[in-house]
């Protein structure tokens, strides 16, 4: 994501869909807890839809389903079979495929959640994927990790740093995992979390909201005379973006 970030923000935000917003970053650092807390503070108010992508199962789905936090119908999984990055970079055509289903289905949406399966530093989405993207770090990991940066770290929209309160467990330093953070994101936002203290995330949530707001005036704004788009009916499927190879 590093060469290209710059024109990250796409201007013109194509008629008649939903933001689409990837959530990803490494194992296990809270990714669908994050995603379960935005779909419970958020679902009231917005009209959700959520993707997972887990290698072999449905685990991730059916987390939140169980969870309770959506209509079952509103949450779809895909099975990547590969590495998670694969199909969140490479080759989105399954991911997009789960995404235009809910939204032919579900009707006009305000906002599609994809989360990433686990996956390294490394991982970050294609940008005929998400339209916007937040990394989830975990500061189990060390305070050392927001330094070591890589294109998630340094470029994703949003930087959530979760489990807070595992930090002085495992002698984490806040400070220095904020300022290391805030030195390599050159003024993108950074947001420390827990969900299990907070499970509200009432900072992540109103970016998130801020966001989809920003996005449909800017969509309609553009787009005035395209009605939102009924059920049924598929949005035009972006061209491919090519990308370097940062793995
Ligand atoms: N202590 C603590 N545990 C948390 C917090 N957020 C999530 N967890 C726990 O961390 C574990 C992993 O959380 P998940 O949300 O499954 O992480 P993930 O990033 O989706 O994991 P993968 O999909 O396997 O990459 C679970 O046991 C969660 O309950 C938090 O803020 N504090």
């Amino acid at each position: 994501m590093s060469a290209d970030h710059d024109d990250h923000h796409d201007p013109s935000p194509p008629a008649g869909r939903a933001l689409r917003l990837g959530v990803g970053g490494p194992v296990g650092s809270g990714k669908t807890a994050l995603v379960a807390a935005l779909c419970r503070t958020l679902g009231p108010v917005l009209r959700l839809g959520v993707v997972t992508n887990d290698i072999y199962t449905t685990e991730d789905a059916d987390f939140l389903r169980a969870a309770g936090v959506l209509a079952p119908d509103r949450i779809a999984a895909v099975q990547t079979g590969c590495c998670p990055h694969t199909a969140i970079r490479d080759d989105i055509a399954a991911n997009l495929d789960a995404v235009e289903e809910l939204e032919e289905r579900l009707g006009p949406l305000d906002l599609v959640i994809v989360e990433s399966g686990g996956d390294n530093l490394t991982a970050t989405f294609s940008r005929g994927l998400a339209d916007r993207q937040i990394f989830v770090l975990d500061v189990s990991g060390g305070d050392k990790v927001p330094r070591k940066g890589g294109p998630g770290v340094t470029g994703a929209d949003l930087l959530v740093i979760n489990k807070t309160d595992l930090a002085e467990h495992v002698g984490a330093d806040l400070t220095v995992m904020s300022r290391d953070a805030a030195a390599v994101r050159e003024g993108r936002p950074v947001i420390f979390t827990s969900v299990r203290q907070v499970p509200e995330v009432y900072a992540v949530a109103a970016w998130v909201r801020g966001v989809v707001e920003a996005w449909a005036h800017d969509r309609d704004h553009q787009h005035p005379q395209v009605a939102p788009r009924p059920a049924g009916v598929a949005a035009p499927r972006p061209a491919p973006v090519p990308r370097p190879d940062d793995r």
